[in-house]
């Protein structure tokens, strides 16, 4: 679905809602209304959307095709209420926020309400994002088809059939660059350790980091060949990957932390 994008209100415009709002400014839209309690978060967005502190000051002529959910899962209960006659309007409601499920926030919406759970990821900031959306009872077509075309401005998006799956999404997806935001900060660390200087460790993990991401993306070959693609035979990185993957390293410790991760994203529907 290209072109403008409908009204949304966007609640919540903190680090991932704004990074959503710029990628829908840049597609355009016809207009955003911003609920967002701590002016300073919205302040980039001054003169570009309307900009309310509650769901109160919400215009009255208002009609959102879209309602997307940016506040933290700890803030839904106070926050889903005010905007229940939006949902009762017809507007989809999109979350984004980890481990609230259809049921939990429909109860929160007054009853009534058609709800796409989607759980994007922050390159969304650079239009690089990977989305996985889930749509609830009753969600039509065309709301699909608005969700997507709301979730691509920021990147790609998958589409799944289980509700549950989102639990392990957020655990990979979702937290997945926190998780080589610490590879380059570990690499930057060892490097010193090595005894080079700390601006040039610094530069070489990001660019090596932002390199290999650039080449994965760029290649048709999978990353276990991109891999052997670097470890010449008898050579210094058969050293390396023997220390990063043995039996206790490396391998198990991803699957441990998305393990907790995703049960995380299952207590959070509490
Ligand atoms: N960060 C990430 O990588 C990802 C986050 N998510 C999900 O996105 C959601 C937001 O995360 P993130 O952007 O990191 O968090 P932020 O804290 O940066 O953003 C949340 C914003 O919502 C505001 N807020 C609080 N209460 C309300 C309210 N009642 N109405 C409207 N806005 C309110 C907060 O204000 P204040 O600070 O004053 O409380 C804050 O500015 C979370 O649910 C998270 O699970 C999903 C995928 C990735
Ligand atoms: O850490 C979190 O709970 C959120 C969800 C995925 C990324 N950040």
């Amino acid at each position: 679905m290209a072109g403008t994008l409908p009204p949304i209100l966007l609640v919540g415009c903190g680090k991932m809602g704004g990074a959503m709002l710029e990628g829908w400014l840049e597609r355009g839209v016809e207009q955003v209304v911003v609920v967002e309690p701590y002016p300073a978060a919205a302040a980039g967005f001054e003169g570009r959307v309307t900009l309310c502190t509650d769901a109160t000051q919400i215009p009255e002529k208002f009609r959102p095709a879209a309602i997307v959910l940016a506040t933290k899962p700890q803030q839904a209960e106070a926050a889903l209420p005010g905007f229940a006659r939006h949902a009762a309007a017809g507007a989809l409601v999109v979350s984004i926020m980890a481990g609230k499920t259809v049921a939990g926030m429909t109860a929160l919406l007054g009853g009534h309400a058609q709800i796409v759970r989607a759980m994007p990821n922050t390159p969304a900031a650079v239009r690089q994002g990977f989305t996985c959306a889930y749509p609830g009872p009753g969600v039509t077509e065309a709301q699909v088809a608005l969700c997507d075309a709301l979730l691509s401005a920021i990147g790609e998006v998958a589409w799944l059939e289980q509700e549950a799956l989102i639990d392990p999404v957020t655990a990979v997806s979702g937290g997945g660059p926190a998780y080589v935001f610490l590879l380059a900060e570990v690499l930057e660390q060892a490097a010193i350790e090595q005894g080079l200087p700390p601006e040039l460790a610094r530069r070489m993990a990001r660019r090596t980091v932002a390199g290999s991401g650039a080449l994965l993306a760029a290649s048709e070959e999978d990353a276990a060949q991109l891999r052997r693609n670097v470890t010449s035979p008898k050579g210094t990185t058969e050293r390396a990957l023997a220390v990063l993957m043995a039996s206790d390293a490396w391998p198990k410790l991803m699957s441990e932390a998305i393990a907790a991760a995703t049960a995380r994203s299952r207590e959070l529907a509490q």
